[in-house]
């Protein structure tokens, strides 16, 4: 049997270090630290993240705020409300949750931010930042993931790592990162060729390719570690809808080690949002 990598308890660990950090700069007569959430339009698992992240917020201690906004909101009036995060000096981490309307353009809105406040780490200072491996903050999943490997293997070095998706916010960077831990790394995606014969090569595979169950048993290696990102909802036998990850779980018990949806990545993020929050407060007032 493979191990289950339980995300929930190692956030839960993180969550401990992050409240610990902000207890301490409370006690030493700094200001508490401060996150800003900005909703655009009412995608409905969107509204559930959100919820989540401001309740993890008020769990560590973390002061927070929500704008949630009408769909209809225009892109000037979502870049105006940045810049006034920008310019307040109680806000330390700003987070527009994506997907954004179509008639919105995301990538104007994540460059509006202040990559000193860019707490999901999306901005191309911080993009570029962790391509040199020079500071800067980490997109939240992709920096679980590696938090969730290493807890099965704190040193990857020298590991044969497969990531199946190429996306700016989880593929690509959870490829840099593995680059940086001295891995040698593949990025593929739904249509390479003979994937299954690379990801069998692989040591570490890592799915963020969004469609349900599609990395099959016969894929992984003996001992391989699988770190599934997916997040897909198909309906279930009660009528409501089921999570089922990018990996098929039940067939990869001989990997050593596999995180299970839900309960592996998806708590990882927000936790890694909230240390950001606390990283991004100290910077912006040391
Ligand atoms: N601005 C951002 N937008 C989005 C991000 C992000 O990192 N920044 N990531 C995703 C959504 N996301 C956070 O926003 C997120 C997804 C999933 C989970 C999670 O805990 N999932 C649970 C299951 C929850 C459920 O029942 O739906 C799990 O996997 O156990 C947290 C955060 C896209 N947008």
């Amino acid at each position: 049997m493979a191990e289950k990598i339980d995300g929930r308890a190692i956030a839960r660990e993180l969550d401990a270090l992050t409240k610990a950090e902000i207890d301490a700069m409370v006690a030493a007569g700094r200001e508490r630290p401060g996150l800003t959430v900005v909703l655009v339009g009412d995608d409905p698992a969107s509204e559930v993240y959100v919820t989540h992240k401001v309740r993890a917020c008020e769990r560590v201690g973390l002061r927070s705020a929500e704008h949630r906004l009408p769909a209809a909101t225009t892109q000037d009036e979502l870049l105006a409300l940045i810049g006034r995060l920008n310019a307040d000096a109680h806000v330390h981490g700003i987070l527009v949750q994506v997907p954004l309307p179509d008639h919105i353009d995301e990538r104007a809105v994540i460059e509006a931010i202040d990559p000193a406040k860019d707490v999901d780490g999306f901005h191309p200072v911080n993009v570029g930042r962790l391509s040199t491996g020079t500071g800067g903050l980490r997109p939240c999943t992709p920096l679980g993931c590696i938090k969730l490997l290493q807890s099965v293997e704190p040193d990857l070095a020298g590991m044969d790592a497969l990531v199946i998706g190429r996306s700016n916010i989880v593929g690509k960077p959870v490829a840099m990162m593995l680059t940086a831990l001295g891995c040698t790394v593949t990025i593929a995606h739904s249509k390479t060729r003979d994937l299954p014969g690379k990801a069998r090569a692989a040591d570490i595979v890592v799915a963020a390719v969004g469609i349900a169950n599609f990395v099959k048993g016969d894929w992984i290696k003996d001992g391989a570690i699988v770190i599934d990102v997916g997040i897909n909802r198909t309906p279930g036998e009660n009528g409501k809808d089921r999570l089922v990850g990018d990996v098929a779980f039940d067939e990869v018990q001989h990997a050593r080690a596999v995180t299970p949806v839900p309960g592996g990545v998806g708590p990882m993020t927000i936790a890694v949002l909230l240390a950001n929050t606390v990283q991004a407060a100290k910077a912006l007032s040391a």
